[in-house]
């Protein structure tokens, strides 16, 4: 039986730990990646098939869906990675200042949602044909139910991304099981200084950085639910409960 999973933006962190969980787990894992990262190397000595590809690339795309369409027979899982975190310009508006915020919002719109939303129309026909139950899989964020005064473009993509969940899920029933996993921090980045890393795990109740397995876990526990639909699986360490 074939069990494929394409995961997109799977070159580094989190991603790049879950493409290689699945693999060793015995499905046969095909990783998108945008750029050249050292991680790509481990993908491929661990017999993941990697795929250049930007999302945002329409052409690109369709090449992309076309090559897998004629690979492979059916598709186990879809999950959608691959993100950028834009911060929204600081400072005041200025026309070339607009003509910049517009290029970032349509820019998050073009990786949180509009790929995703692409990407699951055109894959639905191979998920269908998988033998037994097959999963789309959305990264959203904690942000996209509170917002974020710093990362709006980017918390209304993933909002977006969130409805999509609800849409695909109600369309793909009962054969495609579709759902989301919104994480707050699960893993600082290589520059983020102490006052930062501080500050940010005091947000949460459990405030730690509790690293890429948590997402992978994640991910294998919709894989092998077979009754869990339309649901937004919150990786934040209880951060709407952190209240004064
Ligand atoms: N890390 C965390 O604590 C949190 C993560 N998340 C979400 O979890 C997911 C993984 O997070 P993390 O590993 O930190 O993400 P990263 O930002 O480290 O990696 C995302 C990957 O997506 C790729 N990517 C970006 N834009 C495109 C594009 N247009 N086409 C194809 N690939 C693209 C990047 O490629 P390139 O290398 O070329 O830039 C990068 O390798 C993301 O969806 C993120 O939003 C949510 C909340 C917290
Ligand atoms: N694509 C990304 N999205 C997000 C990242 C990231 O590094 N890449 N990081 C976060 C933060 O961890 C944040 O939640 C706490 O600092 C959010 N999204």
């Amino acid at each position: 039986m074939e069990n494929n999973i394409i995961i997109t933006g799977a070159a580094q962190r989190l991603g790049l730990h879950c493409a290689l969980t699945l693999q060793h787990a015995g499905y046969q894992v095909i990783a998108t990646y945008r750029s050249e990262k050292p991680g790509l190397a481990q993908l491929r000595a661990a017999g993941v098939q990697c795929v250049q590809l930007d999302v945002t690339e329409q052409a690109a795309l369709a090449a992309f869906i076309s090559r897998m369409q004629q690979q492979l027979g059916s598709l186990r899982a879809l999950i959608h990675n691959a993100s950028d975190w834009k911060a929204d310009l600081t400072g005041a508006q200025s026309p070339d200042g607009l003509k910049q915020d517009a290029a970032i919002y349509d820019a998050m719109q073009a990786v949180h949602a509009k790929a995703p939303y692409l990407l699951n129309r055109a894959f639905t026909p191979l998920l269908q044909a998988q033998n037994g139950a097959s999963d789309i899989i959305h990264l959203t964020d904690f942000v996209a139910s509170v917002g974020s005064s710093k990362h709006m473009a980017y918390a209304a993509s993933k909002a977006a991304l969130e409805n999509l969940t609800y849409s695909f899920a109600r369309a793909l029933a009962p054969k495609v099981k579709v759902n989301a996993i919104a994480p707050a921090l699960l893993m600082f980045n290589q520059h983020d200084d102490e006052p930062y890393r501080q500050k940010a795990l005091r947000k949460s109740l459990l405030q730690c950085e509790p690293g890429a397995e948590e997402m992978s876990n994640a991910v294998q526990y919709l894989l092998n639910s077979r009754y869990i639909t339309g649901k937004v699986i919150a990786l934040d360490g209880g951060r709407q409960l952190n209240l004064p």
